[in-house]
């Protein structure tokens, strides 16, 4: 990466001396007041900044350069700003410190000094900017194919670990592809029975006539069909987990015998009198409001108290703070892998996009933008565009510099022309105020899809 500097300094004298010392090992530019200073932080984004307080119009004074200090402090964070003052000014490069300034030197210049203090910022800043790629790909747990680093989610993870090891019966509430059958696995894998069998049943997937023979399982000649003996769920998850998915879809009837097993922990199969013992942890699961169904009469109190002895409520996505950019980059490396396009990343537009999108399919949806995004991106950048996703940026602060506001502009602009008109070009073209030719050299300079494509 070029080391940028960025020399603010009004005397011309001081100025050249200070180029002389750093123009062979960085790429150096200088501005003497507070205006072309922050043009050159714009167009050249210097990881550091040496600025001497005392600018025009307040060249004896200390006014010009803290205001442009605190400038450049909002604009760009990550800047380490180095404050150049004169021998008297200590409580100057004190105050400086305190406004975030990352060090400070004292003229006359020392080029040896200088050249050390501007070395070792370009190396906090360089440590800094690996830091942040990497604890952006940090994942805050170890449950295995659990990705979190929200508090929300970590905090669920270690009521998890807490509950794992004990017996007691455990509903994980949440919408749709939150994880709530990953967290039930994992209490299972965590758990003393993790040798055992993990049995998961979904109560709303299987008719209602059919689901207390796969619970219980039945007698040969009990029904017709019954043509042998066969074990249900619960009794072929002896020794392990049994896994109730969308517990909250079971028949009235079955809470009732299901309810008897929780007390008595013995099953009676479909056409059988002798009852049989079984030894299982149950982890139940839900999309519904228990309570609701409760209220409606479609679900058993007395149940309801046996299956949450603990709940889990697994909160959306969209609830949890980080979780949706930490957990799309984790996929976008296992699916680039398993489709043999790696070390993709997720363009700027896109981690916005991602950041902002509410998420209502939670997980699951992103797992299938993902995996649209790994097939569709072009080159190694995966565009908001390839995740389906439109890049509204209207709530991000402090962009950087025109370009970056206008390509983003641009680009939510002529995403949201094409879904409005179908992805009809002319149309869209149109609407935008622009010639078809022109619409297309947008789409190809984007990247936006210029067809409508179902997701992966
Ligand atoms: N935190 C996470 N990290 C990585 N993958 C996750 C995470 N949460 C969910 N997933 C993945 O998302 C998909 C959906 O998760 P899962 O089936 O556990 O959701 P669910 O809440 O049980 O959904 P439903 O209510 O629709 O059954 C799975 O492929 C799962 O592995």
């Amino acid at each position: 990466m070029t080391r940028r500097l960025l020399i603010v300094e009004d005397d011309p004298g001081l100025q050249s001396q200070m180029r002389w010392c750093f123009s062979e090992d960085l790429q150096v530019s200088v501005a003497s007041d507070r205006d072309s200073a922050l043009t050159c932080l714009r167009r050249e984004e210097p990881q550091v900044v040496t600025l001497d307080l005392g600018l025009p119009p307040d060249p004896g004074g200390a006014s010009e350069g803290f205001r442009l200090l605190e400038e450049i402090i909002q604009l760009a964070p990550m800047t380490k700003v180095i404050v150049v003052t004169g021998r008297e000014e200590k409580e100057n490069a004190v105050k400086a410190i305190g406004m975030g300034a990352s060090d400070f030197y004292q003229k006359p210049l020392d080029a040896d000094i200088l050249s050390f203090v501007v070395n070792r910022a370009f190396r906090i800043a360089e440590l800094e900017q690996e830091n942040q790629v990497l604890s952006q790909q940090r994942n805050g747990t170890n449950i295995k194919g659990i990705v979190a680093a929200s508090p929300q989610m970590l905090s669920i993870c270690r009521t998890l670990e807490k509950v794992a090891p004990t017996d007691v019966t455990t509903l994980i509430t949440g919408e749709t592809g939150t994880g709530k059958e990953l967290l039930a696995r994992a209490l299972h894998d965590l758990s003393h029975r993790a040798s055992k069998p993990f049995a998961a049943i979904n109560c709303a997937a299987i008719p209602e006539n059919l689901l207390e023979s796969e619970l219980f399982g039945f007698e040969k000649g009990s029904f017709t069909g019954a043509t042998q003996t066969k074990k249900g769920k619960i009794e072929s998850a002896n020794g392990g987990t049994l896994f109730l998915d969308e517990i909250g879809d079971m028949p009235m009837p079955l809470q009732a015998k299901l309810l008897r097993f929780l007390q008595e922990r013995v099953i009676d199969r479909v056409g059988s009198v002798t009852p049989i013992p079984v030894d299982v942890r149950v982890v139940c699961a839900t999309h519904r409001d228990v309570r609701n169904l409760i209220t409606e009469g479609v679900f058993r109190e007395d149940l309801y108290y046996r299956i949450s002895e603990i709940t889990l409520d697994v909160p959306s996505l969209r609830e949890r703070d980080g979780d949706a950019l930490v957990i799309a980059r984790s996929l976008l490396k296992s699916l680039g892998d398993q489709m043999d396009r790696p070390n993709l990343s997720f363009s700027e537009d896109a981690v916005n996009a991602i950041s902002n999108y509410a998420w209502p399919g939670n997980v699951r949806e992103m797992i299938n933008k993902v995996k649209r995004a790994t097939i569709m991106a072009e080159g190694k950048r995966v565009t908001a565009g390839d995740l389906e996703l439109s890049c509204d940026t209207s709530g991000t602060p402090n962009q950087l510099n025109l370009r970056q506001v206008r390509e983003n502009a641009e680009k939510q602009a002529i995403i949201q022309a094409l879904q409005t008109c179908n992805y009809n070009m002319a149309q869209a073209s149109r609407l935008l105020g622009v010639t078809r030719p022109t619409l297309y050299n947008l789409t190809d300079k984007y990247r936006i899809e210029t067809s409508q494509t179902t997701s992966a």
